[in-house]
């Protein structure tokens, strides 16, 4: 309670934290100018331990469910040899998600294929891999997957519990008018079980997925009360109720923990009468956002005065869309000396040429703050390195683990003929 480590909440911190011996912040005691010397900037830095504890805590609070990590969070193999290790699901929404698994060894009957609009080409490789699950986002992929003869693929139906996170409009998804799922409401998702039965599909479960970044616990036990009544009316076995756990990116944010959240699921679940070891939950987020850090070099300070004092990194929106997509919040603080006074309020922005390229719109930084300073970005870990780009044609950034005390590459850096290798003739 009220821990801080320099400017910000511990919470906001991966567990592996620290300051370092010239007041610079340290990951599993190894200091962030290590890292930047040693690997470059913008850097993500996940502190797999803070990955590990997480999933332990949520289990905790889980008991017997079953976790699916929704890989879109953040794809990366060496986050599927994570999930291959600890025994979770993997969520893939792409043959390139399905992929990733596969590489990082996760079995394929873990792998549950998701996506609102799967192409014959994905249903055929979830095929041939094996994937344990197959999520069924609509009529005419009922249709796709019977005409591939994949009748002997468990398959879930998605459907749309009509329930309203209170969470960005983008977010959402378990209202009516969304994109995604069968339609309860107007009978559709009826018709579609009908049909599959009909034609010989297998179905073995529903799934649902109400929104991304929700904090309170309400909406999950209504959602548990409503999925068990679909499951008992339909008589099918298991139940996912998807993701969204959120998580607190800036100081004045609270969130229910993991623990707390696996077990109110738990409890919710356990009422509706589900069989825990086939009731799924789906995160994401929480899973893997604030076990890592991201490290940007200054390399501009621009004050104008009676205005504004812009911070330009060697990163940007490419590197972290999410303040420009959502208008997320984001805090920075200077890597290099944490405990300085972080009272003057700054404009963090990224090297794109856009004047929305924002990365955090009043962060409070050090007054005296320079060019050639390390500045970090905490609870980056989900939703940046995934939603990437390279526009400007920057490179995506390099991504390190440390584990046990130490740093490993997982990613690499990009370089320049790496933008170049799909132009044909150049
Ligand atoms: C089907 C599905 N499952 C799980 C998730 C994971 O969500 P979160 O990262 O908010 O836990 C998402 C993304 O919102 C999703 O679309
Ligand atoms: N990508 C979003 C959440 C959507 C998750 C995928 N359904 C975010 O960064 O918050």
């Amino acid at each position: 309670m009220g821990e801080r480590l320099g400017a910000l909440p511990v919470r906001l911190w991966p567990r592996g934290a620290g300051i370092g011996a010239s007041g610079e912040l340290t990951i599993q005691g190894i200091s962030v100018h290590e890292l930047a010397d040693r690997f470059g900037t913008p850097l993500f830095v996940y502190d797999e331990d803070e990955v590990r504890a997480r999933i332990d805590e949520l289990r905790s609070g889980l008991g017997a469910l079953q976790v699916t990590y929704a890989s879109k969070a953040f794809s990366a193999v060496a986050m599927a040899r994570i999930v291959a290790d600890t025994g979770l699901w993997w969520d893939a929404a792409s043959a390139g998600e399905l992929e990733a698994a596969r590489r990082g060894g996760v079995p394929a009957e873990r792998i549950v294929l998701h996506g609102n609009n799967k192409g014959v080409d994905e249903l055929l490789l979830a095929d041939e891999v094996g994937v344990g699950r197959i999520v069924v986002d609509a009529h005419e992929e009922l249709e796709r997957i019977a005409r591939l003869g994949l009748g002997r693929r468990r398959l879930w139906l998605r459907v749309v519990p009509g329930i309203e996170a209170h969470t960005h409009a983008f977010v959402r998804t378990g209202q009516v008018d969304s994109k995604f799922g069968l339609q309860l409401d107007d009978g559709s998702a009826e018709r579609a079980l009908t049909w599959a039965r009909a034609h010989g599909l297998t179905v073995v479960g529903i799934h649902a997925h109400i929104g991304s970044q929700i904090f309170d616990l309400d909406p999950f036990g209504e959602l548990a009360g409503r999925m068990g009544a679909v499951r008992e009316a339909w008589g099918v076995d298991e139940v996912s109720l998807g993701g969204g756990i959120g998580v607190p990116y800036v100081r004045d944010e609270r969130a229910p923990t993991l623990e707390e959240w696996g077990r109110s699921i738990a409890e919710a679940t356990t009422l509706a009468g589900m069989d825990p070891e086939r009731t799924f939950v789906e995160p994401g987020r929480a899973l893997v956002a604030p076990a890592a850090i991201t490290l940007y070099r200054v390399g501009v300070v621009k004050r104008i005065p009676g205005v504004r004092t812009y911070v330009a990194v060697d990163g940007g929106m490419s590197d972290n869309p999410r303040p420009v997509l959502y208008g997320s919040g984001y805090e920075a603080v200077a890597a290099g000396r944490l405990e300085a006074p972080h009272t003057t309020a700054m404009r963090v922005v990224g090297k794109h040429c856009e004047s929305g390229d924002v990365l955090v719109a009043n962060a409070l930084l050090p007054e005296d703050l320079a060019a050639g300073e390390l500045i970090v970005t905490p609870v980056t870990g989900a939703y940046g390195y995934s939603m990437g780009s390279n526009y400007n044609r920057l490179p995506r950034p390099s991504v390190v683990m440390v584990r046990d005390g130490v740093a490993r590459e997982i990613v690499r850096r990009e370089q320049l003929d790496d933008l170049f290798r799909l132009e044909v003739g150049s």
